[in-house]
């Protein structure tokens, strides 16, 4: 598969007015896509994610990890975490995913929906710590779930399925403007992972 084509032709913009939200569909053959699943299940040093809501410490039952260039400190839902360094097949996927969409990361948060029964709710990734309007490579493995973008003040929905091995990349004001979430369903058996690859900027922060 010849991926350095795709930063040639980005696909349409899924949104209608204020953000960009391009899907690329699946990037991977279905024996890779395969592959890195089962690494990545195996590989990642998967936890609960951790968040204070409501002054309310809560473990999720889907996990995360976090990965980067080095030991940053990122700060999200109000709990601080420090990243750890890449492994060999998390720079191979980030290596891809820059080709691809023609954009540059430096970190990579992953999420590990064990079955449909988990999923995220509406948010936008707009910490302070990541390039503002900077592109998040979003990619997926596993089961196919369903994914939604609303306009924050018109309401205005947008679905898309993302596939195996697909290719997903939210860039310009779709943060400002929009929110997404990853709805939980009860057909849904089998896990998911999802990578998404962002790109830090306060580097005051790094620890070193
Ligand atoms: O699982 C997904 O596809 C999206 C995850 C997400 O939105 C995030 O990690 O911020
Ligand atoms: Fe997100």
């Amino acid at each position: 598969m010849d991926r350095i084509t795709h930063t040639l032709d980005a696909p349409e913009n899924l949104l209608p007015q204020a953000g960009e939200v391009n899907y690329y569909g699946p990037i991977l053959s279905l024996e890779e896509s395969d592959r890195y699943l089962a690494i990545l299940l195996k590989d990642i040093a998967w936890q609960p994610d951790e968040a204070i809501i409501m002054s309310k410490h809560i473990l999720t039952k889907r996990h995360v990890a976090w990965y980067a260039n080095s030991p940053f400190q990122y700060t999200y839902s109000k709990i601080t975490k420090q990243a750890l360094p890449w492994t060999q097949d998390l720079l191979e996927l980030k290596t891809i995913t820059e080709q691809v969409s023609g954009e540059t990361f430096n970190s990579c948060l992953l999420n590990l929906y064990h079955d449909g029964s988990e999923g995220m709710a509406w948010h936008s990734d707009a910490e302070k710590d990541l390039k503002r309007d900077g592109a998040i490579g979003s990619l997926s493995l596993g089961a196919e779930r369903k994914f939604a973008f609303k306009h924050k003040r018109s309401k205005e929905t947008v679905y898309i399925l993302l596939e195996h091995g697909s290719l997903l990349v939210m860039k310009g004001t779709t943060q400002t403007h929009w929110l997404h979430r990853l709805p939980p369903t009860k057909t849904i058996h089998t896990p998911r992972v999802n990578l998404t690859f962002r790109m830090i900027v306060n580097q005051g922060i790094e620890v070193t």
